[in-house]
């Protein structure tokens, strides 16, 4: 069993203060509802503020990654740290930061495929590499937003045996249906449960849509947040994970050797 909390946080844009005050109110929200782990929205430090990049962007995600490693432990809980801005060496990432819960440092991921439609590649440097982590000895794996729709990517992550994807985004409201459908895709393709958390409000283009959700490994809905700021969790049962693929043996089916290109 691994117990989660989804915290669909209203991301206030450029506003890191803000922001950190929020993010630490939820902590200690899940670690009062003894959850094990809280998962965090996508540029939940600042927004889509790239034009503030060289004011807003975390150096090294030093102060990110000491932000999120206090709170770890200082209530105890794993955190799937969504994901912000960071700058190493003169390139800007949208970085993907998870603690246990004692403050060590478990994965750092960089997203993989950049969001044309809101200029993340004029910006950002793509990541290249999986992110996969441990939680209380569970196998997991992790994305950014857009990431979501590249099944081929995320099934390179599966593959490995994970058994809880999470998916961290500030996906738009006019799209949450394809939200909602993507994410259940990949949970029955991939037989894990899916945990899904979106932020909502506004940056100066867009607007996000929230439902932030859980799927479990037949698609079907555990919780799911409407389009307001909230909370919620949710308890993973991941012997339901050994039942599904011991029905249907999908993954030892797979024909990689076809699937060129
Ligand atoms: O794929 C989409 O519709 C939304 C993606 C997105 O908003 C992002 O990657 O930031």
């Amino acid at each position: 069993m691994l117990k989660v909390g989804l915290a669909q946080l209203a991301v206030q844009y450029d506003a890191i203060a803000a922001n950190e005050q929020q993010v630490t109110q939820v902590v200690a929200q899940a670690a009062q509802a003894k959850c094990q782990v809280v998962v965090l929205p996508e540029m939940w430090r600042t927004g889509y503020a790239f034009q503030n990049l060289q004011q807003n962007s975390d150096v090294n995600g030093q102060a990110t990654q000491a932000f999120l490693a206090s709170l770890a432990q200082r209530y105890q809980i794993a955190i799937v740290g969504g994901s912000v801005a960071t700058r190493r060496d003169g390139d800007d990432y949208n970085t993907m930061y998870t603690f246990d819960a004692t403050g060590q440092l478990l994965s750092q991921y960089d997203k993989v495929h950049l969001f044309g439609l809101m200029a993340e590649d004029q910006y950002l440097t793509a990541g290249r590499r999986p992110n996969l982590f441990q939680l209380q000895a569970v196998p997991a794996a992790g994305i950014i937003c857009y990431d979501l729709r590249f099944p081929e990517w995320i099934r390179c992550e599966m593959a490995t045996g994970a058994q809880v994807l999470f998916v961290v985004a500030e996906w738009p409201t006019q799209r949450i249906q394809q939200w909602q459908q993507l994410l259940a895709a990949r949970a029955i393709e991939n037989q894990a449960f899916v945990v899904a958390v979106n932020c909502v409000g506004e940056n100066p283009n867009d607007q996000f849509g929230g439902h932030s959700l859980v799927y479990d490994p037949l698609g079907q809905v555990v919780t799911q947040l409407a389009a307001q700021p909230g909370f919620t969790t949710a308890t993973l049962d991941l012997q339901q994970v050994v039942t599904v693929r011991g029905g249907m043996p999908v993954f030892a089916d797979r024909r990689p050797e076809l699937y060129q290109g």
